[in-house]
């Protein structure tokens, strides 16, 4: 007897999405953040997600705008890079993952740093109104809100800090949204992850659910 089971991904990305509306308190969020907490909760399965999910003002309006005029998309690890779906992004906009270029592996030496953290120097010429996406690692949204204390350093239009874990996530995250040098978005606390952050990532890159 064969598994029956829903075949259709239009039909299963729709039921889920009405399930989380369902189920999920989406009250507090304006129409344009609400589409992105959907798409978060979405891909990390939790109803109850949103109520650490936090925007700062304006920053959904504002990431979209970076996105629709070109903007870059700058991604701590292969695994956010590789998540976003290209074609929702409006403009063909760049992703940039600087983990595995050359060099990074010696700075990290020289910085006493991670390979994260140290990949994170090779944005400086890509910063300005980019949109960051720090989904894995605590150290690089660390060495990231280091870098923006010096005012020289461009500003990225808008930062989704949404690292995982145990040591460094919850702190790092906390940092961002007290200094918010750009319009932010986080998941307070432990969670977050990479699917997290790409989910953010593809919802507000297109106006199509
Ligand atoms: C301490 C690290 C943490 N990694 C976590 C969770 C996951 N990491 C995965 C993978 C495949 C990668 N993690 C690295 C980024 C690697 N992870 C670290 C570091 C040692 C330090 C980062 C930090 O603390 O800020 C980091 C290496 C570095 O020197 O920067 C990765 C580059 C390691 C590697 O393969 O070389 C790699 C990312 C590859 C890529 O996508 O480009 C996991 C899949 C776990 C696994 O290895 O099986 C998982 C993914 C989680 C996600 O959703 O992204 C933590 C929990 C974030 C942890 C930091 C916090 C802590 O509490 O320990």
């Amino acid at each position: 007897m064969p598994y029956l089971y829903e075949t259709d991904g239009a039909v299963i990305y729709r039921q889920s999405f009405a399930t989380i509306r369902a189920e999920a308190d989406l009250a507090r969020f304006s129409p344009e953040e609400e589409i992105v907490a959907v798409r978060m909760i979405h891909a990390s399965g939790m109803v109850g997600l949103e109520r650490h999910i936090e925007f700062t003002p304006g920053m959904a309006r504002a990431a979209r705008a970076a996105l629709e005029s070109g903007a870059p998309i700058l991604c701590d690890a292969r695994m956010v890079s590789e998540g976003i779906t290209r074609v929702r992004l409006p403009a063909d906009n760049a992703v940039i993952c600087t983990l595995n270029a050359e060099g990074v592996v010696d700075l990290a030496r020289e910085m006493g740093n991670t390979r994260s953290a140290a990949a994170l120097e090779l944005w400086r010429p890509h910063l300005a109104g980019a949109v960051v996406a720090i989904g894995n690692a605590p150290t690089a949204l660390f060495h990231l809100l280091n870098m923006l204390e010096d005012p020289a350093c461009p500003r990225p239009a808008a930062i989704i800090g949404c690292p995982v874990g145990f040591i460094g996530a919850a702190e790092s995250k906390a940092a961002l949204m007290a200094a918010a040098p750009s319009p932010a978005l986080t998941v307070r606390g432990r969670l977050g992850g990479s699917a997290i952050t790409v989910a953010a990532i593809n919802a507000l890159a297109s106006r199509t659910e």
